[in-house]
C-alpha cells in the first residue's frame, strides 16, 4: 500500500489536524484536501475529497471534525471507503486487522491531541488480518 497518508478536517478538526500532520511530516508524506481555515464550513465535502484521494491512491486517510460523526457517516457512502470512527487504540487496531479500514476519523470535541496521535499511530502500524474477515467485508461490498 502506498504510505502517503491523507489528512481532511471541517473547522472543529482543522486544529488537530494541523498537529496530527506536523507530527507524522517526518515519517510520512502527506496531504492536505482541507478545509484551510477555521471559518464554518461543511465536513461531507472535505469528507468526499479524501475519499477520492484515498481511492486514487490506494492509501490511508484520516478525517476529522467535532465528534467524528459525520466525517464517518459521509465515508461510508463511497464505494471501496471503509470508514471507521475510533475512540481508543483498541479500536483503532480492530479497525485495522478486522475490518481493513483505510480511512480514519476522529472527533476533535471528543478526545485529547495525546490520545489522538496514539490512534493514529496504531492505525498507521497495524495491517490486515486477512481470513475469515475478508470475506465478512466481502459481503459488506455486496450490500453496498
Ligand atoms: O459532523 C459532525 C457532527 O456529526 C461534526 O462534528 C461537525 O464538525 C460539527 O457538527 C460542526 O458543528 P458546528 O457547530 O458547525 O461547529
Amino acid at each position: 500500500m502506498n504510505k502517503t497518508v491523507v489528512f481532511g478536517s471541517d473547522h472543529a478538526g482543522l486544529w488537530l489536524k494541523r498537529v496530527l500532520m506536523d507530527r507524522l511530516s517526518n515519517d510520512r508524506q502527506t496531504i492536505d484536501v482541507g478545509t484551510e481555515d477555521d471559518s464554518s464550513c461543511d465536513y461531507p465535502v472535505y469528507a468526499g475529497r479524501l475519499c477520492e484521494k484515498v481511492l486514487e491512491l490506494q492509501c490511508l486517510g484520516v478525517l476529522i471534525c467535532g465528534s467524528g460523526l459525520g466525517m464517518s457517516m459521509t465515508a461510508n457512502r463511497f464505494r471501496g471507503i471503509r470508514a471507521a470512527l475510533c475512540c481508543n487504540e483498541y479500536m483503532a487496531r480492530m479497525a485495522r486487522k478486522h475490518n481493513n479500514a483505510n480511512v480514519l476519523c476522529m472527533g476533535e470535541r471528543v478526545i485529547g491531541v495525546d490520545l489522538a496521535g496514539s490512534i493514529l499511530d496504531v492505525f498507521l502500524e497495524t495491517g490486515f488480518e486477512g481470513g475469515r474477515h475478508a470475506k465478512r467485508l466481502d459481503i459488506i461490498e455486496e450490500i453496498a
